[in-house]
């Protein structure tokens, strides 16, 4: 069996972590595991961790260190046969401690993207809340406007989407993921991607990757579009 291969993908909001883990996914065959997914199933199943985690999401607040970790590390551990991409945590630097100290990853892919170009992007980013799936009015765009392709139910847009919340929320990641970006740039395992374009940025994704999965040495995969 070949090593399994562990990574995880770190960006402001809309910078793409979650349209780039889905090429990843697809491309490598990795499982893409969001911690806004596990949140949100959390959630819905009104587990402890998810009825606590509902009191700070209501005020707009990221989830306390503690909840994340109770709520996410037990399903990393699950995943033993797996190889997998984490999109949404660590966000903290005691997140980034305690997913250490439970597993070792190979790679931490940090997106790095103006703040104009966030702006635009989130002001056009529409939600199936249910799923968590992410449409943007231009990029990737539903096949009926302001419904989900799969389920044919109504988008919505986030509050903190908005671009006057919008720099407050920059901020404050700035701020709580520079010693995360540190920390693994001291590990030897940080690369940077600085683009406006999810599709300028995707092809040297892709190809570093191609030369740390063993498995997959295709160049094809590495087009602009998967
Ligand atoms: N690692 C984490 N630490 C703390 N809270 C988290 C974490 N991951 C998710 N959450 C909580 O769950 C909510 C939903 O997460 P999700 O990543 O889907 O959305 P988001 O914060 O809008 O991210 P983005 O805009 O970067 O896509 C967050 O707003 C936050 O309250
Ligand atoms: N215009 C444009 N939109 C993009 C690009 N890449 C991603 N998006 C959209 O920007 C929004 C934010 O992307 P998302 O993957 O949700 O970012 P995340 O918040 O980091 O997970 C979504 O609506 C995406 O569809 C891009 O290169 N150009």
């Amino acid at each position: 069996m070949s090593k399994l291969f562990r990574a995880v993908i770190m960006g402001p909001p809309g910078s793409g972590k979650g349209t780039i883990s889905e090429r990843i996914a697809h491309s490598f065959g990795l499982k893409h595991l969001s911690s806004g997914d596990f949140v949100r199933e959390n959630i819905s199943a009104k587990t402890e961790a998810g009825v606590l985690a509902m009191t700070y999401i209501k005020k707009g607040l990221l989830v306390p260190d503690h909840v994340m970790t109770r709520l996410l590390l037990p399903r990393l551990v699950e995943m033993t046969k797996y190889s997998w991409l984490l999109d949404g945590f660590p966000r903290t630097l005691a997140q980034a401690k305690a997913l250490n100290s439970a597993c070792d990853l190979d790679i931490a892919i940090n997106l790095n993207i103006p703040l104009e170009t966030l702006k635009e992007r989130l002001r056009h980013r529409w939600i199936h809340p249910a799923s968590g799936r992410v449409y943007n009015m231009c990029f990737n765009p539903p096949r009926v406007q302001g419904i989900d392709d799969i389920t044919g139910e109504p988008l919505i847009q986030q509050e903190d989407d908005r671009p006057e919340a919008l720099v407050a929320r920059l901020r404050h990641y700035k701020d709580v993921a520079k010693p995360v970006i540190d920390f693994y740039k001291a590990k030897g395992i940080l690369y940077t991607y600085s683009d406006t374009e999810t599709d300028q940025i995707w092809p040297n994704i892709c190809t570093l990757l191609s030369t740390r999965i063993p498995t997959i040495q295709s160049d094809a995969r590495c087009a602009s579009t998967p």
